[in-house]
């Protein structure tokens, strides 16, 4: 069956395809050459999203083109995701087929896995869940010894876990992470790893403060924090800041203060536009800043919190989004320079690609 999404003969070539766009992109600003770290070539993605279609009587995993709602690609095996989903996609849709409970107005399936092993499995409906469904999905989450939440308008209900459990090292070390069902996290577990090392690596060890934002479950924080006095991180998202809290306990972290606030809510903190609730208690001034680290989203920096992050004489970004970055560079540019630069393989035989800068005051 083909899969527009993968072609590990093409690996090094889309990779150097990458990198020369990279190059180009920054060549305005006098990057220095990118370090480059590989995806593994297959198995790389430990989240995968599938649509039930229906052919020849059955319903089966889909996919669809970008762009392209009307015409399905059937899935029987997905090499681009981790061997867990691959395990898991058979089983899973031989449950459907056979438990009308378990299949009745399914449509859609989502797989959460980590490297150390996890799994959940969102199922979606259009239809109320029962007492029926919630037996029949306690014995599915013991047969695939995964957890399962299920998912109806004005529903969600949890068998096991509404989270995986993941393990990353960085530096010797490891960090245990909760990452919630519905919630960012970084699909590619080893090529989140290897940002992890560099982000470690381009910080340092400092004895000033750090000032996060776009934290998500604090994956980068936990490790960054080992390098500083103290962080002030934030985030948007309520289940990732929930995550988030309870990794720093877990790690026994505790020199982070994290507060949910948007990007351009902290900005107007920072510039005592107004008072946040979410903020008392919280010497701001407090803080010795000497490094920002951002991880936004696709959409990059808004045009304040790229001025706000000019203030500091280190901004560390990590971007998923090359054309934004690019355009946040810009803006930065005439104060600061590209010292370090890095691309990573998050996305392999797609355009995405994931960036990192280390951005230094002149
Ligand atoms: C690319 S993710 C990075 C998360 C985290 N650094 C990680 O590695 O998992 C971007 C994060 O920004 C958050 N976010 C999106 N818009 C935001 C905003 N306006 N202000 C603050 N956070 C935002 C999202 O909820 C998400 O957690």
């Amino acid at each position: 069956m083909s899969q527009p999404f993968f072609d590990p003969d093409t690996y090094a070539s889309q990779l150097a395809a990458k990198r020369q766009r990279l190059v180009e992109l920054l060549a305005p600003f006098a990057a220095p050459a990118p370090e480059v770290f590989e995806s593994p070539h297959e198995h790389y993605r430990l989240r995968s999203e599938f649509r039930l279609w229906r052919e020849d009587g059955q319903r089966h995993y889909a996919m669809f083109a970008p762009g392209d709602k009307h015409t399905p690609i059937l899935i029987d095996d997905f090499p681009v995701a981790s061997r867990r989903i691959n395990q898991l996609m058979p089983r899973l849709k031989a449950a459907w087929l056979a438990s009308e409970a378990l299949g009745f107005k399914l449509f859609q399936v989502e797989f959460l896995t980590t490297l150390s092993g996890d799994a959940l499995v969102t199922l979606a409906y259009h239809r109320p869940l029962d007492d029926a469904w919630q037996a029949a999905a306690r014995a599915l989450a013991e047969e695939l010894q995964a957890s399962i939440v299920g998912r109806s308008r004005g529903q969600r209900l949890v068998i096991g876990r509404d989270h995986v459990l993941e393990t990353l090292q960085v530096a010797g070390r490891d960090y245990r992470y909760r990452q919630p069902e519905g919630a960012f996290s970084q699909p590619n577990g080893e090529v989140c790893q290897k940002m992890l090392g560099w982000a470690f690596d381009a910080l340092g060890q400092r004895d000033d403060d750090l000032l996060e934002l776009y934290c998500g479950n604090g994956n980068f924080t936990l490790p960054l924090a080992t390098r500083v006095r103290k962080v002030l991180a934030t985030e948007i998202s309520k289940s990732s800041v929930h995550a988030a809290l309870a990794n720093l306990d877990d790690n026994g972290i505790d020199n982070v203060t994290l507060v949910r606030l948007s990007a351009e809510e902290l900005t107007q903190a920072l510039n005592e536009v107004r008072p946040f609730r979410r903020l008392a208690g919280i010497d701001l001034k407090g803080f010795d800043f000497g490094t920002v680290f951002v991880d936004p989203p696709r959409a990059g920096m808004d045009p304040d919190t790229c001025e706000l992050t000019r203030r500091f004489p280190r901004i560390l970004y990590i971007s998923c989004n090359p054309e934004t970055l690019a355009r946040n560079i810009a803006q930065l540019h005439d104060s600061h320079r590209i010292s370090r630069c890095a691309l990573f393989d998050q996305f392999p035989y797609t355009h995405h690609m994931e960036a990192g800068v280390l951005l230094e005051r002149r």
